[in-house]
């Protein structure tokens, strides 16, 4: 129990209080954002917030919530896709020519991470077009079993065809399942690990991991759900950038704006309502340069109040990072 100066919360234990608490744990949070957090408190509730996704992050219902979000996810994948094809493309090719390598063989140096992938590879679709050697990173077991499964062309693991067919169309493959199942394929192909990850521990990959540096780091929805304030957040964008980032590397964050939560079954799991002044800010605090930065607007009638936007913002590291 954490008694604050006009509150208690409890840390309570039945699925009915534990929702409750999660509720006033939020409207604490958000009065909070932009001011420090009594540090004991804050520390109570992150350990509770691990515990959570430790313990009730259900990764094959989560799978089946993917299903819900398609436009958002269509959305991502078609700004991975632009960003891929269009800037990074170009930037690469002129690389390789400038160490007179041939593209191909020049692309097999190039090296990506999926930062809090969850159970699915789908935000690596479009970027195994490019980079043959991808690290896939959750913070829960449950989602690296359900990644393996899915590497290892196991039955039961879950089809992500239908968010694969998007980027067949997008790469304009002829047929949109065959197209789908390559590019699935392709994906598999390149992932080259799994392993766990923590972005709001001081190092963020674990063990061997630590001194991996990047040219690509992708995170899609999972920043807003591991940081509950700003200044966890603008600290985790600090260290992708200082500890995971090549000099010349890029960061891309898929997100939602204005978002508290999402529900897996009966579990809902908090969010930090992000906006898009604390998404640049984080950038810039980070010391990476905006590239671009892009918006689908919530449409109430297919999402309700759920979130205000979805975004995908592409940065760069170009200067040394702040310290
Ligand atoms: C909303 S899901 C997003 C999953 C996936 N990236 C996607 O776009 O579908 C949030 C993810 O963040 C992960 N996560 C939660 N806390 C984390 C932490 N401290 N460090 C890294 N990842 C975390 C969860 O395990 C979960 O996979």
């Amino acid at each position: 129990m954490v008694r604050t100066a006009n509150k208690t919360v409890r840390f309570g234990s039945s699925p009915q209080s534990l929702e409750r608490n999660s509720l006033k744990r939020q409207k604490q949070l958000r009065s909070h954002i932009g001011i420090p957090i009594d540090p004991v408190e804050k520390f109570k509730v992150y350990v509770e917030l691990r515990r959570r996704y430790r313990e009730e992050f259900n990764a094959v219902l989560y799978q089946q919530l993917m299903r819900e979000f398609t436009s958002v996810h269509r959305f991502f994948l078609e700004c991975l896709h632009d960003f891929f094809n269009g800037h990074y493309a170009k930037l690469q090719q002129a690389e390789a020519k400038k160490y007179r390598y041939p593209d191909v063989e020049y692309f097999d140096h190039l090296k990506m991470l999926d930062l809090g992938c969850g159970p699915t590879a789908y935000a690596s679709l479009s970027g195994s077009q490019f980079i043959r050697n991808i690290v896939m990173a959750d913070f829960t077991h449950a989602n690296l079993i359900e990644l393996n499964k899915w590497r290892n062309d196991m039955a039961d693991a879950f089809d992500i065809s239908f968010l694969a067919k998007v980027v067949a169309a997008l790469e304009n493959k002829g047929n949109m399942l065959d197209g789908g199942y390559e590019i699935i394929r392709r994906t598999k192909d390149a992932v080259s690990k799994t392993c766990r990850c923590d972005v709001t521990a001081p190092f963020i990959l674990q063990e061997s991991q630590n001194d991996a540096r990047f040219d690509v780091v992708v995170s899609s929805t999972c920043l807003e759900a591991a940081c509950l304030d700003v200044p966890t957040y603008e600290n985790a964008v600090w260290k992708i950038a200082q500890q995971m980032l090549k000099p010349g590397a890029f960061f891309i964050q898929c997100g939602l704006t204005g978002t508290t939560g999402y529900t897996i079954g009966q579990t809902t799991f908090d969010c930090l309502p992000l906006s898009d002044d604390i998404v640049t800010k984080a950038i810039d605090n980070a010391g990476l340069k905006t590239i671009s930065f892009h918006h689908l607007r919530n449409q109430s009638h297919l999402y309700g109040d759920r979130f205000e936007s979805a975004f995908v913002i592409v940065a760069q590291r170009v200067l040394p990072i702040p310290t």
